[in-house]
């Protein structure tokens, strides 16, 4: 019997760790790059104690970008914004767990409006409370740090996470894919793949690298070798 091939694991760059005063710039730097998509970090200062950006910056990114904006909302009552985030170009629309009470409702929203559903779980909320709604997912983001800032170190219980998660969505028929999101760099980043990692946020690691388009190209480099050793041992 032939086994599919695994599919490489798409990069995007956090944009929470670009230059703010260089948003154009640094949204064009990015458009030949490996990023595959460009994660956008939506803060209240409600639901996480920081403030980023909101709707109007969105608008702003997504003029200047060339890749799919992953937007993740870490925001209270995200159901009455979602409208004005697919509008402002959101390609991906990631809310967390913690901050919906209808998660069901809000997903289907989110798939009415025409972007992917996504849904973020913080580092203490366990995997299984996704079961009843996996299968209507085209993303779980798993928090590798506690959400509102960038810069954090990685939280090592999260490679057990991901190995839990792709084990439920296997048993639940969801094609979701798996995102982290914190702390990762080259250290961590083939483990998480190896443990079921389909997509990886990268902030400091790529913005305060001399060069964030090689960081990316070497991280693909990286990522396509891992996936290959594994390909190979199958
Ligand atoms: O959502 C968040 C933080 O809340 C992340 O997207 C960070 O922006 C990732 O940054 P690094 O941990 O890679 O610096």
């Amino acid at each position: 019997m032939t086994q599919n091939r695994r599919p490489m694991p798409l990069l995007a760059p956090s944009l929470l760790a670009a230059d703010f005063g260089n948003l154009q710039a640094e949204t064009e730097r990015l458009a030949g790059s490996a990023a595959d998509w460009l994660h956008c970090d939506v803060m209240d200062g409600r639901f996480v104690p920081n403030i980023s950006f909101g709707i109007p910056v969105l608008q702003a990114i997504h003029r200047h970008a060339k890749q799919p904006l992953d937007v993740h909302l870490m925001i209270e009552d995200p159901q009455h914004y979602l409208s004005a985030f697919r509008d402002a170009g959101a390609h991906n629309l990631t809310v967390h767990y913690e901050a919906c009470t209808h998660l069901h409702r809000v997903i289907q929203q989110i798939k009415q409006l025409g972007c992917k559903a996504g849904v973020a779980l913080n580092p203490h909320t366990p995997v299984r409370v996704l079961e009843d709604v996996a299968a209507d997912l085209d993303l779980v983001c798993i928090m590798s740090v506690n959400p509102g800032f960038g810069g954090q170190a990685f939280i090592p219980n999260t490679l057990r996470k991901v190995a839990a998660l792709k084990e439920l969505l296997v048993d639940c028929g969801s094609s979701a894919l798996i995102e982290i999101d914190g702390g990762v760099t080259s250290e961590n980043a083939s483990a998480l793949v190896e443990a079921g990692a389909d997509v990886l946020v990268a902030g400091s690691f790529v913005f305060n690298a001399p060069d964030p388009v090689a960081t990316l190209a070497e991280l693909r480099a990286q990522l396509a070798a891992t996936v290959n050793a594994e390909e190979a041992n199958r």
